[in-house]
């Protein structure tokens, strides 16, 4: 069998270096890097014909790219060492001349399996420790795949019933992915897909979370797909959103309801506080501000965005406490019977502190409207033969929608987020400007859509 060991830490790094920013979790494409090193090799053992190695590899980056974290960033890469290419895996292979062949070990079942047993065990292998909740039992011997869409991390599905999410880009301290899924775990909150174990490991005192594992919801939509189909049979129509059998409005409605039940967990679980309002409105503030360097058309949108929020600020505490902080369509999946949270990592822009900051629970809701707004529209993106009456019947669909999502929060939570209007608009404008800076270096061909918004809460002055 290959010996991984014959392969030195000096080509793995030469390896890395061209490998690492065509990978699609890689968050910082484009920003040249300045040196690379392997933090750390943890042999995790082998399996058949491979040999599995665990690597930390520290990327630092050339000045001047705002990131979570500054110029350093470390990344988690499981690797795959055989004597022999696969065909399969030719796609995910390190460019190793003269040695064996090194891949991603995340995209072959037969590592997939190792960590999964690892799990099973709740074991720990050198400095890795798999930790399972208490009163879990994950299943040995559990054959696993990766899941086909290719995100900010890698999540594999183990036996059909676990989802294994691999973070990548890995950070020192709690992960609010887990902490806050093992709260909701303590709340018995139905609302997410229960967490069963999560991976850690500790190094020069400090800790670092490496991944989880919850339910695999497999018969789950997500919410972006299901809504979109609601928008397509609309447009294709010439009845009101009301009249559709695809109308979105009770799904709306429900999935509002239980994001307020999540918000009313982790209140529970994690405690409130009130923060005077001037200080969540001053970085939303410098954050719309900041983001003229990138979209230098928001400058015109500078006057009313700083009316917007004066008028948040003037409604005195606002109360905060642990949120989701980047809920969007595509972070909810539809089951049969219910809707369910997933990735409650924050925004990936932020540090790992901001991450896990006490916040309004309007961000929540507004990321959900500002979602919305994007369903309806992003169909008649780049249609030059838009009608207005097409454009308005979109924009129906988002107000039908946008009302029923805070109806259901309002009956679970109490209140209604509509009565919180200057502060609830602020978080818009905040998620539309963080949107237009995201569509504006990711999808150029989307940034009318964020734009737009901008425009409608915070139009520009003129003459
Ligand atoms: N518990 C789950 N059950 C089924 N599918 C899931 C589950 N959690 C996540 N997914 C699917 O995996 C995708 C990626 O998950 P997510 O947590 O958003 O990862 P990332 O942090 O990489 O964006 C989601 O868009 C969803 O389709
Ligand atoms: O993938 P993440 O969950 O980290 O989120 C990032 O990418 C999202 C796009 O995939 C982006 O979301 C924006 O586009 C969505 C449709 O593709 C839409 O549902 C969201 O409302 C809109 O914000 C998100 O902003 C970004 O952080």
């Amino acid at each position: 069998m290959t010996d991984r060991a014959h392969v030195s830490t000096d080509s793995l790094e030469d390896a890395l270096l061209p490998w690492l920013p065509q990978q699609r979790w890689f968050a910082a494409k484009g920003s040249p890097i300045a040196s690379l090193r392997v933090a750390s090799r943890v042999d995790v053992g082998s399996r058949s014909d491979v040999q599995v190695e665990h690597l930390l590899v520290d990327v630092e980056l050339d000045g001047g790219v705002e990131l979570g974290g500054g110029t350093v960033q470390r990344y988690q890469v499981p690797l795959g060492f055989r004597d022999a290419a696969v065909d399969d895996l030719a796609a995910w292979r390190l460019p190793i001349q003269d040695g064996p062949f090194v891949y991603d070990g995340l995209r072959d079942p037969t590592v997939i399996a190792l960590y999964s047993d690892a799990i099973a065990a709740a074991d720990s292998i050198g400095p890795l420790d798999f930790r399972l909740v208490a009163g879990a039992a994950v299943d040995a011997g559990m054959s696993g795949r990766v899941l086909g869409a290719e995100q900010s991390n890698t999540s594999v599905i183990l036996g059909e019933v676990l989802l294994l999410k691999l973070f990548r880009q890995v950070a020192s301290g709690i992960n609010p992915d887990i902490e806050l899924h093992r709260v909701l775990a303590e709340t018995d909150c139905t609302y997410v897909a229960p967490l069963r174990a999560w991976i850690e490991t500790e190094s020069d005192g400090e800790l670092s979370m490496l991944g989880m594992a919850q339910d695999f919801a497999s018969d789950s939509a997500e919410g972006w797909t299901t809504a979109l189909t609601s928008v397509r049979d609309l447009l294709a129509s010439d009845r009101s959103p009301e009249d559709m059998d695809s109308d979105f409005a009770s799904e709306a409605r429900g999935l509002g309801a239980a994001v307020a039940h999540v918000h009313a967990d982790l209140a529970r679980g994690l405690g409130t506080d009130e923060r005077d309002a001037s200080s969540t409105v001053a970085e939303i503030l410098g954050r719309v501000e900041g983001a003229v360097a990138v979209v230098p058309e928001l400058a015109e949108h500078l006057p009313a965005a700083r009316d917007l929020v004066a008028r948040a600020e003037a409604g005195g505490t606002a109360t905060v406490q642990r949120i989701h902080g980047d809920l969007h369509l595509g972070q909810v999946l539809r089951t049969p019977s219910t809707w369910l949270l997933i990735d409650f990592e924050g925004e990936p822009a932020k540090s790992l502190e901001e991450r896990r900051r006490m916040d309004s629970p309007l961000r929540d809701v507004a990321g959900m409207l500002r979602s919305f707004d994007y369903a309806a529209h992003h169909l008649l993106l780049g249609d030059a033969d838009v009608t207005d009456e097409t454009y308005a019947r979109a924009s129906a669909w988002a107000a039908r929608n946008s009302s029923a999502f805070c109806d259901g929060y309002a009956e679970v939570a109490g209140y209604d987020p509509r009565d919180h209007a200057a502060l609830l608009g602020a978080y818009e404008l905040d998620k539309a400007v963080y949107e237009a800076v995201y569509e504006a270096r990711n999808r150029p061909t989307w940034l009318d859509l964020p734009m737009r918004a901008v425009g409608r809460l915070a139009p520009p002055v003129r003459g």
